[in-house]
């Protein structure tokens, strides 16, 4: 009977020694993803030798302004290729392993920061669900408080909380009792029934029904509310802090439990005041949750990204606790993943490369970008060396603000004991008002995630196979279009400021990170200048039957076609590997070309008008409301064009230059016949076409609403027509 127990102490100390989480590394990505960066480069140094030679020793050989554009073109294509290979570098990958976590009394608290901002474009009953599947997370229910930001100030939102938290009393132990693994109830209830382990117990199916009933009441009453409540004015509104409680007296059953705090935040936002976006309500969660609870780790989340996994918060820990590296973790980041995206993912809604290239490689380097949402990230870090020892109390009042009490909350074991009255006192009221941070970009998750690498914080990515949060991504090209404006804005006023990644963070972090935050700040930037020169100059001068390419007989054709095939191919490769097809791949192709000559060139220009002082930012937030029409046109794969004319002249027009030039282009080779001399113009020219054929169906084939309509067609004509004359003007004399 001795041996048994033998074994059990053996198990125990092995356990204690066994890791938290493991890095795995692809080592034959690794060497094929090096090599083709060697084998790509050495391609790129000829045709550089080739351009410069023919520029600017062999004059005449091709004419000069068209020369310097393209050749610009590609030196700008390069460099933003070059500084990418950081992300192939070193991709790792992570697993972790919560059972061997310690028992939950050692567990550390987290604080939930929810924002929501617009009632209209975000509906008050997709937030409760967030807010639901928060407080249900698989985490000590005392150790965890959930705040919802509201900039909209809504009286909708608020009354949709009181409701959330009375319905969050059966919801919560429901969940509990029979381990379910999806805790957002509008997710499970709508979800076939052979996601339940239990489906064959009576007693479970007997409490679901109850459930299903009390869930349908509570989405009636959140969607009436929301139907004829007011919805404040989102732009003008005192502030409102009030901790949710339960006020329906209803008698709950036996194995009721402990429920994570629950706490409404809508700060004062005046219409002459900056009020600096999400980032402003972030922190303002921070200071407010700061007076609060001050919770050593903090889990971010957008209104709709829903908590689908209840075990992140263990999966986060398994980092954040580790001795090894808790000292400079800042942040665990999950991947955005999506649950509307259809099987075409025509707009690569699912931003394939961020979350399964680039991610992963930031990862094997010193950590992913923090990305807006499902991320763990310590509180300490977002105080900078605030929290040191011997720093003074003004000083720290001159950086952080006059509240006292906050900054008392920056001393370990800080906790300010006011929840037991429900009500915040007026004293704390004002305390939480007077502190913060700003933050310079629309991109404030990004600029926030470089800043910690900046200062020697790292952080890791974990992607398991069972996402841990979904949320809504953009379907159709209208809010693909704009979330990518503001994007671009957000990344080129951090690749222009003082600073960028071009100049403040190679001092800062290693030489392959900074690549990586250089590419991801540059390339709205870099790809809309070239991909404009691409779908215009070639097309000009082909029309025009003048060579402005090596002819196909010469030896840097062959390094042309190299450098065009290898990228394509690599991009293929990527997507293949992760998962992708060739639909993917050619998906991909075609909204980078439709997103570098819409949202990069005005996310560009927007940021340097703002730099000059000729523009005030915005944000404008993503919709979260689908049209049915709309809806289905996306799930068959069809580009829906029905947004401005600010991003339809554009595409339209540089489809009807393409179509003209290659129509008109083949048609003078044949009369000539220098198809050799015009070669690459022409395969320039096709490619686009075809990669881009559905802009042509929708200017010339599709009937139904989603098309580009006449009048747009009719203007891009026009746009053509005087291109084509002025760039024979400028260009050819
Ligand atoms: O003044 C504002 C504007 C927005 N939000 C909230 O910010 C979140 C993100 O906004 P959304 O409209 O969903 O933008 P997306 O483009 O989908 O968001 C991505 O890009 C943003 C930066 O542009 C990041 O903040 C997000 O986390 C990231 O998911 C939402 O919960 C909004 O309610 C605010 O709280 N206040
Ligand atoms: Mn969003």
């Amino acid at each position: 009977m001795l041996k048994p127990k033998k074994i059990f102490i053996q198990l125990t100390m092995e356990n204690s020694d066994l890791p938290l989480h493991l890095c795995n590394v692809n080592k034959f990505s690794i060497i094929f993803n090096r090599l083709h960066a060697l084998v790509h480069t050495i391609a790129i140094t000829f045709l550089i030798y080739y351009r410069v030679s023919f520029l600017f020793l062999e004059t005449g050989a091709i004419p000069l302004l068209p020369g310097v554009l393209v050749f610009a073109s590609e030196l700008l294509l390069s460099v933003i290729w070059l500084i990418g290979r950081g992300y192939i570098w070193h991709p790792v990958s992570r697993t972790v392993f919560p059972e061997r976590l310690p028992a939950d009394d050692k567990l550390p608290a987290i604080d939930v920061f929810i924002c929501t901002a617009d009632s209209v474009r975000e509906p008050t009953l997709g937030v409760m669900n967030t807010v639901l599947s928060a407080m249900a997370l698989d985490y000590p229910p005392e150790k965890l408080h959930v705040y919802l930001s509201d900039d909209g100030g809504s009286p909708v939102t608020l009354y949709g909380m009181r409701e959330a938290h009375k319905f969050a009393k059966w919801w919560l132990p429901f969940c509990r009792k029979f381990g379910i693994k999806t805790r957002c109830p509008q997710a499970y209830f709508s979800a076939p029934e052979s996601d339940d382990n239990n489906s064959d117990h009576i007693e479970f199916m007997a409490e679901k029904k109850i459930l299903k009933e009390k869930y349908e009441m509570f989405e009636e009453t959140v969607m009436r509310a929301g139907e004829d409540g007011e919805f404040g004015d989102s732009r003008d509104h005192p502030t409102d802090i009030e901790i949710i409680e339960d006020i329906s007296g209803e008698t709950m059953p036996e194995d009721h439990v402990n429920m994570p705090l629950l706490v409404y935040v809508s700060r004062e936002k005046r219409p002459d005041h900056l009020h600096h976006f999400k980032a402003g309500a972030l922190n303002v969660l921070l200071r407010v949750s700061g007076v609060i609870s001050n919770s050593p780790y903090i889990l971010g989340l957008d209104c709709d990204m829903y908590c689908n996994d209840p075990t992140s918060a263990r999966q986060a820990m398994c980092f954040h606790l580790d001795p090894k590296i808790s000292s400079t973790l800042a942040y665990v980041q999950f991947p955005q993943k999506f649950y509307n995206i259809s099987r075409h993912d025509i707009y690569d809604s699912q931003f394939r490369s961020a979350y399964k290239t680039m991610w992963h490689g930031m990862d094997g380097l010193r950590g992913p970008v923090l990305s807006g949402t499902g991320y763990y990230i310590k509180r300490e870090s977002f105080y900078g060396n605030c929290t040191q020892k011997g720093i003074g109390f003004e000083e720290l009042r001159n950086s952080l603000g006059s509240s006292n009490v906050f900054i008392k909350s920056l001393q370990e074991n800080y906790k300010h004991d006011n929840v037991n009255d429900g009500k915040l006192s007026n004293a704390l009221l004002q305390e939480t008002k007077v502190v913060g941070f700003l933050y310079p970009t629309v991109a404030e998750d990004f600029f926030t995630g470089y800043i910690l690498h900046c200062k020697g914080w790292k952080s890791t990515f974990l992607s398991p196979p069972r996402p841990q949060f979904l949320g809504t991504s953009a379907t159709n090209l209208n809010d693909l279009l704009v979330q990518g404006t503001r994007w671009g804005t957000g990344l080129i006023d951090v690749a222009i400021c003082r600073f960028s990644p071009l100049f403040y963070g190679p001092l800062r972090m290693s030489f392959l990170q900074s690549m990586c935050y250089a590419e991801l700040s540059l390339f709205p930037l870099f790809y809309c200048f070239p991909l404009w020169c691409f779908a215009t100059i070639p097309q000009l001068y082909l029309l025009h039957g003048i060579p402005i390419y090596p002819e196909f007989s010469s030896s840097f054709f062959k390094i042309f076609s190299f450098i065009f095939m290898s990228a394509i191919a690599k991009h293929l490769q990527e997507v293949l590997a992760t998962g992708g097809s060739i639909e993917t791949w050619r998906n991909e192709q075609r909204i980078w070309m439709i997103k570098s000559v819409t949202c990069h060139t005005y996310g560009s220009l927007d940021a340097i008008l703002k730099l000059l002082g000729l523009r005030k930012a915005s944000f404008v937030p993503s919709n979260k409301v689908m049209d049915n029409e709309q809806v289905k046109r996306y799930e068959m794969g069809q580009l829906d064009f029905q947004t401005s004319a600010m991003f339809l002249i554009p595409m339209a027009t540089l489809m009807i230059l393409n179509i003209a030039a290659l129509f008109g282009g083949v048609a003078r080779i044949i009369a000539v016949g220098n198809w050799d001399k015009m070669f690459v113009q022409v395969v320039l020219s096709f490619y686009i076409f075809i990669i881009n054929f559905a802009i042509v169906e929708g200017m010339l084939i599709r009937k139904d609403k989603g098309r580009i309509p006449p009048s747009i067609t009719v203007i891009s004509v026009l746009f053509f027509i005087v291109f084509l004359f002025l760039g024979s003007v400028i260009l050819l004399y």
